[in-house]
């Protein structure tokens, strides 16, 4: 009988309205994972998996403050759940001090790749640096070796660029331009047209992307000599381009936004595995999708709209497996020694290595994908690459890192079906 708690914290990010509220998703999503894990009697034997957890409202000072509470109160908690970039960075930093490995599935902030700083973390929610090796590969794919940036000034898209600067230097790909602005884009964008860009990568939030969109279109930087890569559909809601224009105060309209948006292609990590592939927990993802959808259903959510982190919802599912399956692993290490999983203390640094190097060494197929984690702690995921046509997203491949594998489907279009160039080209009159 499973009659012997394992006892973890958990942090979501539910109420409130500043930063990203994906709790709200993946708490739910969460529960599911927990009422699996503790059905299999052949994982934790003797042992049932307990979560205690609270929200953070996304705020770091809320988020630290449900850490000590977790901390400061029994049972001994063997690992933490965190959500937000904000919050981990506050929790990754502080868990040191308790020796608990911290296990994120909703941050995409690049600092968190740092193991000075963050030494027990992981996240089964991939690095926003995810899409830099698949920006190269499709710049190599169609020879742009002059390209341009255009970034928010937001810490996330801070870091990201600098990835992405490392990663062309090293394949040759030459930055004629780095524009960046807080709020508006009116001055970045005329300066990249001064500068001649033509094939320009965009990180922003998705208000701040309808100002670059409407710029675009004032400027004339779309049609057939011009290339632009946004982010994809996990940080944009559909026809994002098209919506709150009037409430925004854009000055363009439906057509004109559309228009500037039209052949735009976008780079997002992949969250939900394959539809048909059965997974560890013997669901497919599809499966995992309709569970998921009643239990919303069931806490009261009418199923056509899908709370924030929905996108996500794999990852706190896979993130709940993979704290089993170390604990799990550690229970079975420990046992080879007579020792037992219930010495562990926030002082017992023995246990705490026991706990990491399981985590580190974690692998196995989730309903978001493959599992596994860098020597960082970070999500390795697949990334997809799409196009907008005629107002529509179209899959245009995947981007497999690991193998460097590249599938496409050769689905993309053109002006004129001319791939447009990085460049203007001077023919020498002979
Ligand atoms: C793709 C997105 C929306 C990026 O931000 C993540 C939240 C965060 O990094 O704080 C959640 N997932």
């Amino acid at each position: 009988a499973k009659d012997r708690l394992l006892n973890i914290g958990g942090i979501f990010p539910i109420g409130g309205s500043d930063g990203w509220q994906g709790g709200r998703a993946c708490q739910p999503s969460a529960m599911l994972a927990m009422e699996d894990v503790n059905s299999r009697p052949d994982l934790l034997p003797g042992y049932k998996l307990n979560l205690a957890w609270n929200d953070s409202l996304c705020e770091p000072g809320l988020g630290a403050a449900v850490m000590y509470d977790l901390l400061y109160n029994q049972p001994t908690k063997l690992m933490l759940l965190g959500g937000c970039s904000t919050v981990c960075t506050t929790i990754g930093e502080a868990a040191k001090m308790w020796n608990l490995v911290v296990l994120s599935y909703g941050s995409s902030s690049p600092a968190l790749s740092d193991r000075q700083r963050f030494p027990t973390f992981f996240r089964t929610h991939p690095s926003a640096t995810v899409h830099n090796p698949t920006r190269i590969k499709i710049m190599q794919k169609y020879n742009w070796s002059r390209v341009a940036i255009l970034q928010q000034a937001e810490e996330v898209f801070i870091s990201t660029v600098e990835d992405l600067e490392l990663r062309c230097k090293e394949a040759n790909i030459e930055i004629v331009t780095r524009q960046s602005f807080l709020t508006d884009p009116t001055d970045a964008v005329r300066n990249l047209k001064r500068q001649d860009a033509r094939i320009i990568v965009g990180l922003f939030y998705v208000n701040a992307a309808r100002r670059v969109l409407c710029e675009i279109f004032k400027n004339k930087l779309f049609g057939k000599s011009y290339v632009w890569f946004f982010i994809g559909e996990g940080w944009y809601e559909d026809n994002w381009f098209e919506s709150h224009l009037q409430e925004e105060n854009l000055n363009c309209t439906k057509e004109e936004m559309r228009a500037a948006a039209q052949y735009h292609l976008t780079t997002e990590a992949l969250m939900w595995n394959k539809d048909n592939e059965k997974t560890i927990s013997g669901m497919t993802a599809g499966d995992f999708r309709r569970r998921l959808n009643q239990a919303l259903i069931d806490l009261g959510y009418e199923n056509q709209s899908t709370p924030v982190g929905y996108q996500e919802a794999p990852l706190a599912y896979d993130a709940v497996w993979s704290v089993a399956l170390a604990l799990n692993k550690t229970m079975e290490t420990l046992a080879a020694v007579n020792r037992s999983i219930e010495e562990f203390t926030y002082t017992n640094k023995e246990i705490a290595d026991e706990l990491y190097k399981a985590m580190n060494a974690t692998q196995f197929l989730g309903v978001s994908g493959r599992v596994a984690f860098s020597n960082d702690g970070d999500r390795i995921a697949w990334t997809q690459v799409e196009q907008m046509i005629e107002g529509r997203y179209h899959k245009l491949g995947y981007f497999d890192v690991q193998t460097d594998n590249l599938t496409w489907f050769n689905r993309e279009k053109w002006i004129g079906d001319k791939v447009p160039q990085d460049r203007t080209i001077v023919r020498r009159q002979l």
